[in-house]
């Protein structure tokens, strides 16, 4: 389980504080809403490391993160957009996620696993630039799978995607984290992506999580 137990932050110049608390099982979506500007981001920078409560804790099946940096955390981040380099094809994007040191044949092999795992076999080659919005984020989760961390942060991954695409990603992602046992929290302000997919579903209300 991951669990965050009063994770305590304010910007400098912020009064109240945010105190978060939250539980994420594994192989479930946990999602996230809230008003714009209550403190989603926030949330996931705290959670990936990339800023620092002042007290609370934070763990993954008893282990704390809170002394790890963002780039050895057991965690992963997709964004909206602009998750992939656009002149590196889908393959050397994907292969971003490969432990160093990956031997180059099988390294190979298994970035077309992953690619054939989200569904984008044959697109080894092709240009990011030249990937649809939902290929994109196929690629992304591709490169995900090869980094296989245990944790995975999605900030508003469906909003660049029209509606069937934004439903065969969603159904994608909630596939993989069952399939590969990850505790996905979800930051989205779109109900139907939060009943679709999400096991549990806390609200930022006045800078804490309610379970929703
Ligand atoms: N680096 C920063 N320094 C100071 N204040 C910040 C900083 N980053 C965010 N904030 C403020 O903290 C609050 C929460 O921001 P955050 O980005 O977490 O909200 P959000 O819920 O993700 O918003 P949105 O839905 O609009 O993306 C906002 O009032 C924002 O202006």
């Amino acid at each position: 389980m991951l669990r965050a137990d009063d994770l305590v932050f304010a910007y400098p110049g912020q009064g109240e504080p945010y105190r978060f608390t939250l539980e994420a099982m594994p192989g479930t979506v946990t999602a996230i809403s809230g008003a714009s500007g209550s403190g989603k981001s926030t949330l996931l920078d705290l959670l990936a490391g990339f800023i620092r409560p002042t007290s609370g804790s934070l763990s993954l099946d008893g282990v704390g993160l809170l002394s790890l940096p963002p780039e050895t955390r057991p965690v992963s981040l997709l964004l909206q957009a602009d998750n992939l380099f656009e002149h590196l094809s889908a393959a050397e994007n994907a292969a971003l996620g490969l432990p160093r040191g990956t031997p180059k044949a099988d390294g190979k092999a298994r970035v077309a696993t992953a690619l054939a795992e989200v569904g984008l076999s044959g697109f080894e080659d092709r240009i990011a630039s030249n990937l649809s919005g939902g290929q994109k984020q196929r690629v992304a989760l591709a490169r995900t799978l090869l980094r296989d961390r245990p944790v995975l942060l999605l900030d508003e991954p469906f909003s660049a995607l029209d509606d069937e695409t934004r439903k065969t990603t969603r159904e994608l992602v909630g596939d993989l984290t069952r399939r590969h046992g990850w505790h996905t929290v979800l930051v989205s302000h779109h109900a139907d992506d939060i009943a679709a997919l999400a096991e549990a579903h806390y609200r930022i209300v006045d800078g804490r999580l309610e379970r929703a």
